[in-house]
């Protein structure tokens, strides 16, 4: 069993892929260079956003800005990054028959991460998303897909994680098409918030809750954190002060 400090983030990956003396192309993505992507793409907004849990954002992760080849297939580049960083650490079992991503913005995440597998790491994985709703023609089925069966690896991908509420809708629904062994969960951004009842992040709580690791590309700390050192080509400051300070409040309020 992996220890609690590994399962939070991908630069926990990072230091113990280090320490591993693991090959470049097992090392996380930077921080820096994945925060100027989300602000390249205009994934990472910033103004008043309504959440599925309800909260009042002042910062929202758009993961349909994604929305042309070379974006998805850079973005499935660092999540094959996070998850080689990951096995090479031991967190993440080597092998893996497919990768999951629940309708619809993970389907995508799912498509692209197993792209990226085979081509820079040699991986040939399958991908599987859900459907939304039971198709009784043609294929029917509620999965598209490598299907799922008794024994499979599988690996979860999903976008952001707030409070929880999709995983929780999803995994059972897996669990329900075959016995598989959920082997984790990569996300691109750990929004690092406090469970409804808890203090306890909802990464923490679904992890423990399920028993797989939880990993992210980045967090939201690690994402602000960067951000605050980019400047446009003029030099100014691509977030400024206001956002800095709605951004703090808001983590006073709801971070972990
Ligand atoms: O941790 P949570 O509180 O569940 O919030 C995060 C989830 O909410 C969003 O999905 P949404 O249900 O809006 O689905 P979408 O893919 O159709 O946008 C997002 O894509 C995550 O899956
Ligand atoms: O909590 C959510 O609903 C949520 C947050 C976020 O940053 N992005 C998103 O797509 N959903």
């Amino acid at each position: 069993m992996v220890d609690n400090a590994h399962m939070n983030a991908a630069s926990t990956v990072s230091a113990e892929a280090a320490s591993v003396d693991a090959a470049a192309a097992n090392a996380a993505p930077s921080h820096e260079e994945f925060t100027q992507f989300l602000l390249e793409c205009g994934a990472l907004k910033f103004g008043s956003f309504t959440l599925k849990s309800g909260r009042q954002s002042p910062y929202f992760i758009n993961a349909g800005s994604f929305n042309d080849g070379t974006r998805i297939a850079r973005l499935g580049e660092y999540y094959a990054a996070t998850i080689a960083a990951a096995q090479a650490a031991g967190v993440l079992p080597a092998h893996i028959d497919t990768v999951f991503g629940p309708a619809y913005k993970g389907i995508p995440l799912a498509v692209s991460t197993s792209m990226a597998l085979a081509a820079r790491h040699g991986q040939n994985v399958g991908y599987t998303f859900d459907r939304k709703e039971k198709k009784d023609h043609g294929d029917g089925g509620m999965f598209v897909g490598t299907q799922l069966t008794d024994g499979m690896s599988v690996l979860m991908v999903d976008d952001v994680m707030t409070a929880g509420t999709a995983v929780r809708e999803v995994v059972p629904k897996l669990r329900a098409a075959a016995d598989v062994n959920i082997v984790g969960l990569v996300l691109s951004v750990d929004r690092m918030e406090k469970t409804k009842d808890s203090d306890q992040s909802a990464v923490q709580a679904v992890h423990e809750e399920f028993g797989f690791p939880v990993l992210a590309i980045a967090n939201v700390r690690e994402i602000f954190a960067a951000a605050g050192k980019l400047s446009a080509a003029d030099g100014t400051p691509l977030i400024d002060d206001s956002i800095k300070a709605a951004a703090k409040e808001y983590l006073e309020k709801y971070g972990a």
